[in-house]
């Protein structure tokens, strides 16, 4: 790993539990981009990052995402077609629902690193970053799969960053699922759905899918708009 994420990481609080319970793990803690992180997204659109939160805070909010799962709120995702609006799982299998969490909980511990992700975005790559939505989504496995898709069109839905974080601890090659990355003029790049891993990339410039996948796979996504968006 880098040397520069050493002193970030250093300052997280570790290993104990605040009086204000799971959601004050991570308080104070500065997202702060690397420069090879930098570069990385000018250059080729993306980076990747192994762990976003660290361990304890990951697994908490890995707990609280597979609950919400669980509890049956999320919807299919499916693609709508014609006047009988029957949902085609041809192009993605997941089930999706937002995400607006309260302040002391794990999600929303990971809410505010994505906030301060979407600033240092904004001051490192001179993205213009706002508002973001907040998505989490389950394939549930079964060989759900999302085809190849661009997350936004030049001019259209002003989404400019996509910031994926992953939540499945013990992935295994044999539950597929990998993040398929097509930089523009490079060969693809694989990204397993490991928990704690982020993903982050140019919305209009990467086009990505979610290979078949063969067992429960949760993720949680934002999507940064422009500032200058309604
Ligand atoms: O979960 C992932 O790895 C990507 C999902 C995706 O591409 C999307 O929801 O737009
Ligand atoms: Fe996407």
């Amino acid at each position: 790993m880098a040397p520069e994420f050493i002193p970030f990481r250093a300052a997280r609080v570790w290993g104990t539990v605040r009086p204000g319970g799971v959601g004050t793990l991570l308080e104070g803690a500065r997202v702060e981009l690397s420069v090879q992180e930098v570069e990385a997204l000018g250059a080729r659109g993306y980076f990747t990052r192994p762990a976003f939160l660290g361990d304890e805070a990951a697994l908490a909010a890995r707990a609280e995402a597979l609950a919400r799962a669980e509890s049956g709120v999320l919807h299919a995702a499916g693609i709508r077609r014609g006047a009988d609006r029957t949902l085609d799982t041809r192009v993605r299998g997941d089930l999706i629902g937002w995400v607006t969490p309260e302040p002391d909980t794990a999600l929303g511990a990971l809410w505010r690193q994505f906030e301060q992700l979407g600033q240092a975005l904004s001051a490192g790559a001179y993205l213009g970053l706002g508002r973001f939505d907040l998505q989490l989504a389950c394939y549930p496995g079964g060989g759900a799969h999302y085809s190849r898709h661009f997350d936004a069109f030049p001019g259209k839905s002003n989404r400019r960053a996509t910031a994926i974080w992953y939540a499945n601890p013990d992935w295994r090659a044999e539950h597929g699922g990998l993040l398929r990355l097509h930089p523009e003029g490079e060969s693809p790049v694989d990204v397993p759905p490991r928990l704690d891993t982020l993903v982050v990339f140019l919305s209009e410039r990467i086009e990505h899918e979610v290979m078949p996948t063969h067992a429960h796979r949760l993720a949680l996504t934002a999507w940064f708009y422009g500032r200058d968006a309604g």
